[in-house]
């Protein structure tokens, strides 16, 4: 063979293997910096080896195809290799090779709450879900999220908007202190007060809509969604979706948002990707239009301005707290982040609770006494928030239905950043630039953590009590009842906890006790209720089907 034969090959090897190199070392991440290394060099190549080939297309051909394949050969042999930093964790092949394969789980099923858990129950507490992404069920770990844990990973990179970055997905943690500030104001204890009475607006108007229906069969989970977001628009904006009064969505905000987020939860594995699918038709379409409804949302309200003190009133600074005047975009985006983290999450959570209630009717009956005990009749509906946080069996069932099925039902994702030295936990080191992430789905599910009757609806373990009367009729003393807190979070924990954690227990506290004081509710559909399980979605928030109910005014 001749020497320029010899070339033909070794020239792209070579150039992939250099390629491979920077990209391990530098993790360049630009359009730019991919088109040249992926397109520009191997074309120079082209000019070298044309000679041996028939035609420039055949050239082409050989030198990209040799070049790629190096290339991914390098990539994947050093992600399996026993050298790659995380070899010692155990993990499924796929996820080992590319994180693109939890993006096809998600975008293909929707089912990484099953996925992840299933990975645990099969490698134990620490799996290697991505060629640098560990997943964590150990419970050392949830210092990782606690105050001086460590700060987000590319996951959020999804969420940044060109006119910046949303509260949600600032991975700055210095940063991230700053734009909460106006957050904490917005949700102080005094800013509480006006959203209680907003709480108590919008469950009146629950309750009328519902009341308008009653002996008629209604979606309950849509009507949460239409609480949700109604209460969101009042208490962020004091701007009216009107979702309750109408009883319907006429402006089709859910299903925008349910597309959204469906694109959101899968790119968020490849994350890098976001820039090169804005090329690709008809992929992350629907993120930019949530966004330009944010914008109009703050537009039509400062038009409209406010006497209330909303939670635009607080992010916008109107008191004059801050050196520097927030940037309306931001507030814009920021609001948008308001509107989806609390309504969706909130009606999830209470078409979960009413789900477990109405299929363990033992428990819908005790709480309707509790609620009946604590908040008498008499007087249209009695929301005495202070009351409803002290109703123990009212939160051990809230939490009970969160914990099985959190509305984030996954990816916490955390990372070890490049020149830290790596994170020393427990007895584990978990090495720079290795994404850590959480997921409260399979953590709560977890039977170490929460036991006996781990994946059943349970309220009593949250009770205090000497011993406790299981649903088989036998009784168990408090030392076999183990239920964990510390690694309860469906608010997530540390600095980046929920913003709107107390308002949004408020708000299903009193949702639950007025739908209890005022309608009988059965199940419309035991087949729809059958399925249900079956048919939720990870899609970051969760993506439910229809809870098909009739309501009857009680007597
Ligand atoms: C049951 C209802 C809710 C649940 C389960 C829930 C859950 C969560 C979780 C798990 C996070 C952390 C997400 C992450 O780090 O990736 C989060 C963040 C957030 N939530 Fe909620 N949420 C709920 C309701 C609300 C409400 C009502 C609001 C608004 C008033 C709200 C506003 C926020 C904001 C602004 C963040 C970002 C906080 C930050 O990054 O500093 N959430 N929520």
């Amino acid at each position: 063979m001749s020497q320029g034969l010899l070339a033909l090959p070794a020239l792209p090897v070579a150039a992939g293997a250099a390629v491979y190199l920077i990209y391990k070392r530098y993790e360049p991440s630009s359009p730019a910096s991919a088109l040249f290394l992926l397109c520009i060099v191997p074309a120079i190549l082209i000019a070298g080896v044309r000679e041996h080939y028939s035609s420039l297309l055949a050239a082409s051909f050989g030198v990209y195809a040799i070049f790629w394949a190096t290339l991914a050969a390098f990539i994947v042999a050093y992600r399996l290799s026993p050298f790659h930093p995380l070899a010692g964790y155990p993990g499924p092949l796929l996820c080992r090779v590319s994180k693109g394969w939890l993006a096809y789980i998600v975008g293909r099923s929707g089912k990484t709450h099953l996925y992840i858990r299933d990975l645990h129950l099969r490698y134990g507490d620490v799996v290697r879900i991505g060629p640098n992404e560990l997943s964590v069920t150990a419970r050392e770990f949830t210092e990782a999220i606690g105050p001086k844990g460590l700060p987000k990973g590319p996951y959020y990179e999804t969420r940044n908007h060109k006119a910046g970055t949303s509260l949600n997905a600032i991975r700055d943690s210095a940063l991230h202190a700053v734009r909460r500030r106006p957050w904490a104001r917005g949700m102080n204890s005094a800013s509480m007060k006006y959203y209680e009475e907003l709480v108590r607006e919008t469950v009146g108007d629950l309750v009328d809509g519902l009341k308008q229906r009653k002996h008629q069969r209604v979606d309950f989970s849509e009507w949460m969604t239409y609480f949700g977001f109604d209460f969101m628009g009042h208490m962020a904006f004091t701007h009216d979706y009107g979702l309750l009064k109408n009883g319907f969505d006429q402006d089709g905000l859910t299903p925008l948002v349910e597309l959204a987020m469906r694109d959101v939860a899968w790119t968020s594995h490849v994350s890098w990707a976001v820039e090169y699918l804005k090329w690709v038709p008809n992929t992350n379409r629907y993120w930019p239009q949530i966004k330009a409804l944010g914008v109009k949302t703050v537009k039509a309200r400062v038009a409209r301005g406010s006497t209330h003190h909303d939670l635009f009133y607080h992010l916008m600074d109107e008191e004059g707290h801050e050196k520097i005047k927030p940037d309306p975009t931001l507030v814009a985006i920021d609001g948008q982040l308001a509107i989806i983290a609390g309504g969706d999450t909130t009606a999830t959570a209470l078409s979960q609770l009413f789900y477990f209630l109405l299929r363990h009717p033992e428990y819908l009956e005790r709480l309707r006494k509790e609620v009946d005990e604590a908040l008498p009749q008499g007087e249209g509906l009695r929301l005495d928030i202070s009351k409803q946080a002290s109703m123990p069996f009212l939160n051990a069932c809230i939490n009970e239905a969160l914990r099985l099925y959190p509305p984030v039902l996954s990816s916490l994702q955390r990372r070890v950043e490049p020149g830290t030295g790596g994170y020393a936990i427990g007895t584990h080191f978990i090495p720079e630039q290795t994404q850590v992430s959480f997921h409260a789905y399979t953590i709560h599910r977890d039977a170490q953590y929460f036991s006996p009757l781990t994946d059943t609806f349970w309220p009593d373990r949250w009770l205090s009590q000497d011993a406790y009367l299981l649903p088989s009729g036998d009784t168990i003393a408090a030392a076999d009842v183990v239920t964990t807190r510390e690694v309860f979070f469906p608010f997530s924990q540390g600095p980046t906890v929920c913003a709107g954690k107390t308002l949004a227990l408020t708000e299903i506290r009193s949702v639950t006790c007025a739908l209890l004081q005022t309608f009988d509710i059965k199940i419309a559909d035991e087949a729809a209720f059958d399925a249900w399980e079956g048919v939720i979605e990870e899609m970051f928030t969760t993506r439910r089907s229809k809870l098909p109910v009739q309501l009857t005014l009680r007597s």
